[in-house]
């Protein structure tokens, strides 16, 4: 069997939930000390280099640099003038069977045309001090030269609107002149809990009690996109308080992330708050875990994502809803996390009808492979099984069992 998510219900909810995102305003940020912003932002708008890399021809070796010419009857002797270290800007004037000293990157003298390693040389036995310098083998123009422009030009483009700066981007830019970016930074995000059986963890439980554990999943899910949550608040399961808080919240985030509270319960909360909420949606969407699914724009300005409250249902949420609509407020080119293909290790039962997100574990080898780290007939609630998964397998509806061997789409939430 081979498998693919078809588009449906799940993109639906997904394509209506992003079409209310609004990207956050961007923001110039200097370079220079602004490197705990900059990190893990996202570029507002292509960046060119303002000067060549390198800037100018220079030294890609500690030697001596030359008239190549001069070098064509190695062995040679060449008088040293004196030496150009990295950082220097000098540009002595070499005649005819002279030669500096060089180092990694200094700029090449313009009367030079090649370097000779100091491996090359009566130097590696004498060392620098010599005032002449036998050259041990010829050297052809352009040896060992690093050229003005030749890994950017000036105005190439470094890097585009919608990348995430990485170390890799960041010191790219940076290197390519850049004195100031323009980024979205992570969206102001706060996690909002209910549930009166939930206490905070390692507090001693009396029956019916179990430990708070959604905000630890929803923060940590939030710090591995990026993403710091900014509060957390722990709320009654009172609808006067829970509006006051989706108030107070929806004026200062720009995001909330509420668990629990989203079913069909005497106590659920969260749903009849929402209700009177004209631009949050309640959809009961064919996955499964999930299916109960709250989320839209608040009046009060922020978006709102009222997840399920059993744990895997709200990090499966998180996954398919919740991250692709902040990486679209930070103006992320791509929102989805890419699938790939594993063979599945074992076989277990999948959800008729609805689209099964089941956590999985990979074995790496020739292929990928994958196992559920859950039971396939409880997924929503198993958060101690969910502690071992690396990710989701996705499992179309109308698929009623996936057979060992079966190749399936997975995600990969653990690189
Ligand atoms: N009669 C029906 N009952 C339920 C339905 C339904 O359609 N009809 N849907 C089920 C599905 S599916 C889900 S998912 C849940 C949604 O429930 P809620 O969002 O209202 O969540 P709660 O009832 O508050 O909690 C569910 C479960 O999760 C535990 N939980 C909640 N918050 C936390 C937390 N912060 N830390 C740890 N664990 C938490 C809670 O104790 C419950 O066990 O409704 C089903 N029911
Ligand atoms: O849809 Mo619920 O999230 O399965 O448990």
């Amino acid at each position: 069997m081979s498998t693919g998510i078809q588009p449906g219900e799940l993109e639906v909810h997904r394509d209506r939930l992003l079409s209310q995102v609004v990207p956050l305003a961007p923001r110039q940020i200097e370079v220079a000390g602004g490197f705990a912003a900059l990190h893990g932002a996202v570029l507002a708008e292509d960046v060119r280099a303002t000067h060549p890399l390198p800037l100018w021809d220079n030294s890609a070796m500690d030697g001596y640099a030359v008239r190549s010419v001069d070098t064509a009857a190695a062995p040679v002797a060449l008088d040293v003038i004196g030496e150009v270290p990295a950082g220097s800007g000098w540009d002595p004037k070499l005649e005819p069977g002279q030669c500096v000293k060089i180092m990694t990157g200094a700029p090449i003298p313009s009367d030079a045309d090649a370097v000779v390693r100091i491996e090359d040389t009566s130097a590696a036995v004498t060392g620098w001090d010599a005032a002449t310098v036998q050259i041990h083998v010829p050297v052809q123009p352009g040896k060992d030269l690093r050229r003005r422009g030749e890994d950017k030009a000036a105005g190439q483009p470094v890097a585009h609107a919608g990348e995430q700066l990485t170390a890799a981007r960041l010191s790219a830019l940076a290197a390519a002149g850049a004195s100031s970016l323009p980024v979205r930074t992570a969206p102001k995000v706060a996690v909002l809990i209910t549930g009166a059986e939930l206490l905070e963890p390692g507090t001693a439980l009396s029956r019916g009690q179990i430990p708070e554990t959604n905000s630890l999943l929803m923060a940590g899910l939030l710090a591995e996109s990026g993403i710091q949550a900014t509060t957390v608040v722990h709320c009654v399961d009172d609808t006067a308080a829970v509006r006051e808080q989706l108030e107070v919240l929806g004026s200062t985030h720009d995001a909330i992330l509420s668990t629990g509270g989203v079913g069909p319960g005497a106590y659920d909360v969260m749903r009849q708050v929402l209700d009177a909420e004209p631009g949050v949606q309640a959809a009961r969407v064919k996955i499964r875990p999930g299916q109960p699914q709250c989320a839209g724009r608040l009046q009060a300005g922020a978006m709102v994502f009222a997840l399920p409250g059993n744990p895997v249902s709200a990090a499966v949420s998180f996954e398919l809803f919740v991250r692709p609509c902040l990486r679209a407020m930070q103006g992320h080119r791509e929102v989805l996390r890419p699938t790939l293909r594993a063979i599945a290790a074992v076989g277990w039962k999948a959800a008729a009808g609805r689209l099964q997100v089941i956590p999985v574990v990979f074995e790496h080898g020739e292929q990928l492979r994958c196992a559920p780290a859950v039971q396939a007939s409880s997924i929503s609630h198993s958060v101690g099984g969910f502690g071992a998964a690396e990710g989701y397998a996705l499992v179309p509806a109308g698929i009623d069992r996936v057979n060992p061997g079966d190749e399936v789409e997975v995600l990969r939430m653990i690189p």
